[in-house]
């Protein structure tokens, strides 16, 4: 039996799904092979939410699952929509890499050191509302596109051949805020000039970790060994990134937050504790709401109600007031 593993066409989505297709060969002892899949999300060009969101890049994978012309399909846990999909099951999610969203800026400039009025790039409503909380003078550019492009418009960057802003030009932006998680999956980690705390910048939900989907009858079951896909896919969940991301989807959830709402969210095991902090900002940076709580119930059952706590906590500081939640 060879194994199918299904994967987007972008760098970033071929060379993390290559990794988990040889974690998966090398513990299942099975042949695997790579199946290239379209999605929306790479053939337009428009705006993300014109296209319904981010879960355009997840949706032809789990459609490719469904069909039966993969049997695995990997992908980046934060681009994953909360609700659950009919047929198919979150089969692993192996242990997380960096949270940190780095700054890439021109002559290694760090957030603190860019000057007034200075043209940042990014798509993100939360990076946006987060990077404006921490310096109101900066101008926020709205860009979308793959890692590469969007390193392209800062000079000076390796890699980069000019070192000047230019508007209007290709290489129109002194800084870029990307996910060091992505970064460091494609070998990039040499552009970043900054790392930015949790304190100043709250990741997505998810950030740094990959879901590893299958179809349900295909999936690691709770007791039992499973088949040999299973027991390969069990063999690559790491329980602490589970929880953790459990606690911060739980969190998205009930917030009925969209994949643009401008939230934040981290969770982390702690010994015997499951931290989880959360913000909603207002996109314009003028108010945010923040706070964390903790839990010893270090279950999935335990973790999901933490998200649940903190998100009324949340709504009850005001979070559907300042922010559009349901932006999507
Ligand atoms: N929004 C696109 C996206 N989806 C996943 C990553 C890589 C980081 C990760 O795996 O969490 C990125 C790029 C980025 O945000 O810089």
């Amino acid at each position: 039996m060879t194994v199918r593993i299904g994967t987007r066409a972008s760098k970033l989505a071929l060379t993390q799904t290559q990794q988990t297709a040889d974690q998966l060969a090398a513990v299942g002892g099975f042949p695997v092979e790579l199946v290239h899949v379209r999605t929306d999300g790479d053939v337009l060009t428009g705006s993300l939410s014109q296209m319904g969101g981010t879960g355009v890049f997840v949706a032809a994978l789990r459609d490719a699952l469904l069909r039966d012309e993969c049997d695995v399909a990997v992908h980046s846990l934060k681009d994953l929509p909360t609700g659950a999909a009919v047929g198919l099951s979150l089969a692993a999610t192996p242990r997380r890499v960096d949270v940190r969203d780095v700054l890439c800026a021109r002559g290694g400039l760090k957030l603190a050191d860019l000057p007034a009025g200075a043209r940042i790039g990014t798509g993100s409503p939360r990076r946006a509302a987060q990077l404006r909380a921490a310096r109101a003078d900066l101008d926020i550019v709205d860009i979308r596109g793959n890692v590469d492009t969007r390193l392209g418009r800062v000079p000076g960057l390796p890699g980069n051949s000019t070192d000047q802003v230019v508007p209007g030009k290709s290489c129109d932006l002194d800084a870029v805020v990307l996910a060091a998680a992505g970064l460091e999956r494609i070998g990039r980690l040499d552009v970043v000039s900054e790392y930015l705390e949790t304190d100043v910048m709250l990741p997505a939900a998810g950030q740094g970790s990959l879901a590893i989907e299958c179809r349900t009858a295909d999936a690691p079951a709770k007791p039992g060994p499973g088949g040999v896909l299973a027991q390969a896919l069990a063999a690559l969940d790491d329980p602490d990134t589970r929880l953790a991301v459990t606690a911060e989807r739980a969190l998205l959830a009930r917030l009925e937050a969209g994949c643009a709402a401008p939230v934040g969210a981290y969770a982390y095991r702690r010994g015997s504790m499951l931290h989880l902090e959360a913000v909603v900002c207002a996109v314009d940076g003028t108010a945010t709401v923040r706070d964390k709580r903790a839990t010893d119930g270090l279950t999935e059952v335990g973790a999901t109600l933490l998200g649940i706590e903190l998100a009324e906590l949340l709504l009850a500081a005001g979070a559907a007031d300042i922010a559009d939640l349901q932006a999507s």
